[in-house]
């Protein structure tokens, strides 16, 4: 280390002021913060990114204590695969967050109790809420337990699947083809290929897709990324058809910047893209006015209950895109959301789960009120 590189705090001040701006205008990443500070050496960045961070904390620039809070949201709220909850420490926050998104196991009944008179419609997500979080996106399988449960539930409810991944792909982890199935972040609608004739109002033979002219705008992406990606060790692009996941759970996380940096200089020639972010995953798509809510709602009127008030959707889902779903069976006043987390998240959900065997536990539960009512008469 050279003495130059060693700078009193006093002397940073204008580096501060210049990397405080750029962290302003940037609203989710770091490398706008460090950027500017790399190219001054080694032990300078450490005293100005903690001079910076310090000054950031206690008010100066909004950008820069975003983008590492980001991290650290980021860090602890998406842990790969957590074998059981049971030992662990519950703290203050997750107690006043579970009075706000009570367990859905706990309050069954009162779901019950809704639901009386009413058609169930069950929408659920893939990853972290059928199948566990992965380090390996292809490896995401779902046990034989959970395909279980879910035929179950297909047996009684209108069943959908509503996955940010593609659909063949969705439909080769889940195998049921008495599903509906709704990739692409609800881009690429399909029903049934084995329809139950129980849900005869509807039209089971739906077909949708929301953005098909972005296709060959979505390949050129995913080419570029894979290019411009390959330097970074663990970066995974995945084509998810009408959208792209750009994968850093696997990544260092002094790289993270770097990534996501890459991507957002990919994107930055096409304004037709956004750029949106998941459990350790960037993610691609057209701006059209099309997420996995308006699928819900799609779904509803194709089953013959858009203006029904006979029917209760029931949404399961763990991540950010999932709350566009969420939204709008709140805005309906129509069924739940239930979101599945084990840390204190902000939701439009209305109830929670902690993990996919808590999901499973629901469904089981559901078919078995269901069967009770039927012995029942
Ligand atoms: O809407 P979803 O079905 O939840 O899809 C969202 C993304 O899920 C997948 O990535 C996530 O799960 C992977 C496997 O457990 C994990 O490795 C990754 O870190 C998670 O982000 C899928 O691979 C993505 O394409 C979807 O966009």
């Amino acid at each position: 280390m050279t003495t130059q590189n060693v700078v009193a705090f006093e002397d940073c001040t204008s580096c501060i002021g210049k990397v405080r701006v750029a962290a302003s205008k940037s609203d989710l990443f770091l490398p706008a913060i460090t950027e500017p500070l790399a190219a001054l050496g080694g032990r300078h960045i450490a005293l100005c990114q903690k001079q910076l961070l310090k000054s950031l904390e206690t008010g100066g620039g909004g950008g820069g204590a975003r983008a590492s809070a980001w991290v650290d949201s980021t860090r602890s709220s998406s842990p790969t695969q957590i074998k059981s909850t049971a030992s662990l420490p519950e703290t203050e926050e997750q107690s006043s967050w579970i009075l706000r998104y009570p367990s859905a196991l706990e309050t069954f009944e009162q779901i019950i109790s809704a639901s009386k008179g009413k058609q169930i419609v069950m929408f659920l997500d893939y990853d972290g809420t059928l199948s566990p979080i992965v380090d390996d996106p292809d490896q995401a399988f779902m046990s034989k337990d959970m395909r279980e449960a879910v035929r179950d539930v297909a047996a009684y409810f209108p069943t959908a699947i509503v996955s940010g991944r593609c659909r063949d792909k969705v439909y080769n982890f889940v195998k049921l083809a008495e599903l509906y199935y709704a990739g692409s972040h609800g881009m690429d609608i399909k029903g049934p290929s084995k329809p139950r004739r129980k849900w005869n109002k509807g039209n089971q033979a739906v077909i949708f897709q929301a953005a098909t002219e972005f296709l060959p705008m979505i390949d050129e992406v995913y080419t570029t990324l894979l290019n411009k990606t390959s330097s970074i060790p663990g970066a995974k692009v995945e084509n998810n058809k009408f959208c792209l996941s750009v994968h850093f759970r696997c990544v260092e996380e002094k790289r993270w910047a770097a990534l996501t940096e890459q991507v957002k200089m990919v994107l930055s020639a096409y304004p037709k893209l956004k750029l949106t972010r998941g459990r350790k995953v960037l993610e691609i798509r057209p701006t059209i006015m099309w997420d996995k809510g308006k699928a819900l709602e799609f779904l509803l009127e194709s089953l013959g209950y858009a203006n029904s008030s006979n029917v209760l959707p029931i949404y399961i889902g763990d991540d950010q895109t999932d709350e566009d779903a969420f939204k709008v069976l709140r805005d309906r006043g129509q069924g739940f959301g239930i979101l599945v987390s084990r840390v204190a998240k902000e939701t439009s959900a209305t109830y929670s789960l902690q993990e996919p065997f808590e999901v499973k536990e629901f469904l089981r539960r559901l078919v078995v009120e269901r069967n009770r009512w039927l012995l029942q008469g």
